[in-house]
């Protein structure tokens, strides 16, 4: 690989793009995105911020944008952030271009993209990724990083020094784990309160705020927690305690909830769910991947997922046709299932 890595991101969106503008400085960036989000890049440039404070912009004549898989041909490292939904059709198109032993790195939640990635990529060397921060787009092309955690990537003595300085001179540390399917289903159980953040139409932050919210929540991570539990999945600790005390702190009342897990709540106010943006631009979600995943393991148990399933369901026809939901009309209809 080169001294200076050339980064290909594939389905630059709202992580892609915060990554891509991020690493700009130091490497060789090229976005490979849809032609709507090509031409709001060839307009605005990009513009990456965080809650920190952070702030930088990249004009339009130092971009390298691109729309054709093409693109990612010579790239040393390809970072794979589209949704869920969508790998299998980026990884036929870059099993198409990409030349062997090439780098790929999944940067999505949920816990078979990279199974699926190295399937249809078997002459590549395919890494997990994490993400554990949320981003938004507050103003078209500028995307914000509104909370806080530490990039995680599988240990592999193929990720070059040179890419994990790229990221690290970034301000993108990027931490190796030898355990990243467990940090993959510890990273879904949080992600249950991605429907619910959609249905909520709140920012998270005021979502979180609410108990019967965080009630509703609860619910979900005990019942996922039952069902990882019984197939011998043990979730690794992503958060200051682990994720089997999340339900009895997330079901604490208000006033101790706010004085002790304040880091949970150390959110930019207007950050939501990649689920919500999901809804809001009328696309397909990513719901199968994630409460749908605890459905169908609880099922290969012979057990079952029912306040899951019934989140799949509403965000089903959420999907149709939005409607917000009151959180104690939820919880009741979670109860009942
Ligand atoms: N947003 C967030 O805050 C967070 C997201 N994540 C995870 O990161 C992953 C990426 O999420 P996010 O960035 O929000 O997703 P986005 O939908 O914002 O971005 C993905 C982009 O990739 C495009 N795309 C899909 N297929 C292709 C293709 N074959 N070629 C080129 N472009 C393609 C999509 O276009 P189109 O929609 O037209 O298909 C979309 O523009 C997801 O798994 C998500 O769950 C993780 C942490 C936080
Ligand atoms: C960061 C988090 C948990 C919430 O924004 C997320 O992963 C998502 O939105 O998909």
């Amino acid at each position: 690989m080169t001294a200076t890595p050339r980064i290909a991101i594939y389905g630059a969106g709202m992580i892609g793009n915060y990554l891509g503008g991020r690493l700009h400085a130091r490497a060789h960036v090229r976005l490979i995105a849809r032609p709507h989000v090509a031409a709001s890049l060839n307009q605005h440039g990009l513009t990456t911020s965080d809650l920190n404070g952070y702030r930088r912009h990249v004009p339009v004549a130092a971009l390298n944008v691109a729309t054709q898989p093409d693109a990612a041909r010579d790239a040393d490292v390809v970072l794979v952030t589209v949704k869920s939904a969508a790998t299998m059709e980026a990884a036929h198109e870059l099993a198409d271009v990409l030349t062997p032993g090439t780098l790929v790195i999944s940067f999505q939640n949920g816990v078979h993209n990279t199974a699926d990635l190295r399937a249809a990529l078997p002459d590549c060397r395919v890494l997990t990724g994490m993400v554990p921060f949320n981003v938004t787009q507050p103003q078209p092309a500028h995307f914000h990083q509104g909370s806080s955690g530490t990039l995680m990537v599988e240990r592999s003595s193929a990720l070059p020094p040179s890419l994990l300085a790229a990221f690290g001179a970034s301000g993108l540390t990027l931490q190796q784990r030898d355990d990243m399917q467990a940090v993959l289903w510890a990273k879904l159980l949080i992600n249950l309160n991605n429907p619910l953040n959609a249905l909520s139409g709140l920012p998270l932050r005021e979502e979180l705020a609410q108990h019967a919210w965080r009630q509703c929540l609860a619910l979900l991570q005990r019942e996922g927690l039952q069902v990882v539990k019984a197939a011998g999945i043990r979730p690794a600790q992503l958060t200051a305690l682990p994720a089997r005390w999340l339900p009895r702190v997330l079901s604490l009342p208000n006033a101790v909830f706010h004085r002790l897990a304040s880091r949970m709540l150390a959110i930019d106010p207007l950050a939501r769910s990649s689920m919500w943006d999901d809804l809001q631009a009328g696309r397909r979600t990513e719901v199968d991947y994630i409460n749908g995943e605890i459905v169908v393991l609880a099922k290969s148990k012979g057990m079952r997922a029912p306040m899951n399933a019934r989140i799949v369901a509403l965000i089903r026809e959420a999907e149709q046709s939005y409607v917000r939901w009151e959180a104690t009309a939820l919880l009741k209809t979670l109860r009942d299932s």
